[in-house]
């Protein structure tokens, strides 16, 4: 995984809540968010963190997530493992996105509170908006509506994971709070075409028509829907920021008998898909046209966060949207060609 992003965020000293020594579990730490997750920590100063590989723990399996808490006792918890893809991942595979995101959750939100774990983070998706909420999307809207049928089975089962974070808080007195990012890309990203998310995708798409001389590139969709990006380090700093808010403040967050204990994370800004287009060409330097697709599934129109939440606790994001795609760029070249 490499570090280059990192390089243009300054160190941060410790904040109050976790001490630097505190043992902090960050589930999914290969994956972009968890990565990201991991480098925002060690930039911090922790030194205790656990992780364990898909292949060393899997958060299907109840029994293993069980002896993993009660062998390694995390004292905080990250919970960035989940599976994810982009539009046509989540249209082809609905049982996948539905069945092991809710057992992920239903093993390791319930483990970390038997296990003493007092502050989780649980990574939602602005995906879990309906369709046709109002823009910009806030944290009420959740369940006003119905949501978009791309990815229902896997919203549905992010709406879960929020209502047993909401559910033990009340019935346990636990810190768990659900953040709801907008759409994210960053080095560690996937560059599948058939899985990946749209910006990687056309990152991958216009590095290679370049490379081969191409004339044009195929763009899913009408090149209409709107939607908002936020650079991977920007989400952790974000994660770690709320997590490490004074306890009062925190509790205030975590809100009520009538409030879900969720915080969206994002920009405050998106733009087209097709604007998305021509800048990635441009960052990438592909001349060609754009060539749009509208066989392929739009998705939800628009998906714009109200970040006013997290912004009046102080937080906003740093990385502009043409240097991150900037830095993704050289993260996709040197490490993935
Ligand atoms: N990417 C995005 O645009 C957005 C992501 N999010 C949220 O952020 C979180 C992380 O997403 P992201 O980092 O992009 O996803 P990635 O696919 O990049 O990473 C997910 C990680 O979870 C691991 N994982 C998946 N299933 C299991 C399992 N059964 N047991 C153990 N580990 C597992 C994966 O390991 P392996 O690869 O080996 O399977 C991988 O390391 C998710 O909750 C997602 O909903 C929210 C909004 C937007
Ligand atoms: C993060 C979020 O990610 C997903 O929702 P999405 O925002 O619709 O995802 P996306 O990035 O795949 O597409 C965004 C837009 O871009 C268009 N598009 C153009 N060309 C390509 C292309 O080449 N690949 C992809 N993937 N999309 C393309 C595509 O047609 C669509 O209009 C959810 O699964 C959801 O669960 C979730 O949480």
């Amino acid at each position: 995984m490499t570090q280059s992003a990192s390089l243009s965020q300054p160190a941060v000293t410790p904040a109050p809540y976790l001490a630097p020594d505190a043992r902090i579990y960050v589930a999914g730490h290969r994956g972009l968010v968890g990565s990201a997750l991991l480098r925002a920590l060690q930039r911090q100063g922790y030194t205790n963190l656990i992780t364990r590989s898909h292949a060393e723990l899997d958060l299907t399996d109840a029994a293993a997530v069980e002896r993993f808490f009660a062998e390694a006792r995390p004292e905080c918890v990250l919970l960035a493992a989940a599976k994810v893809g982009g539009i046509h991942a989540n249209h082809s595979y609905p049982v996948d996105f539905l069945q092991q995101n809710l057992a992920i959750e239903l093993n390791v939100i319930p483990a970390a509170y038997r296990h003493g774990v007092q502050r989780l983070l649980f990574l939602g998706s602005s995906c879990i908006y309906p369709k046709l909420a109002p823009q910009p999307l806030k944290e009420d809207s959740l369940l006003s509506g119905p949501l978009e049928p791309t990815n229902r089975p896997y919203a549905l089962a992010k709406i879960a994971g929020i209502e047993l974070c909401w559910a033990y808080n009340r019935q346990y007195g636990t810190q768990y709070l659900a953040v709801m990012p907008t759409n994210l890309y960053g080095p560690g990203d996937n560059y599948d075409l058939n899985t990946s998310h749209v910006l990687p995708a056309l990152i991958r798409k216009f590095h290679e028509a370049k490379q081969q001389g191409a004339r044009e590139v195929v763009v899913w969709g009408t090149g209409t829907p709107r939607r908002e990006f936020l650079y991977s380090d920007d989400l952790a700093e974000a994660c770690l920021f709320l997590l490490n808010l004074p306890p009062a403040r925190y509790q205030a967050l975590l809100a009520t008998a009538e409030q879900p204990p969720l915080i969206n994370i994002g920009v405050g800004e998106d733009l087209s898909i097709r604007a998305l287009a021509e800048l990635v060409a441009d960052v990438v330097g592909f001349r060609g046209a754009l060539v749009f697709d509208p066989s392929k599934p739009d998705g939800t129109p628009r998906k714009l966060l109200d970040v006013s939440r997290l912004q009046q606790l102080g937080w906003r994001a740093r990385v502009a949207l043409r240097t991150g795609i900037e830095l993704a760029y050289q993260d996709y070249k040197e490490n993935y060609l």
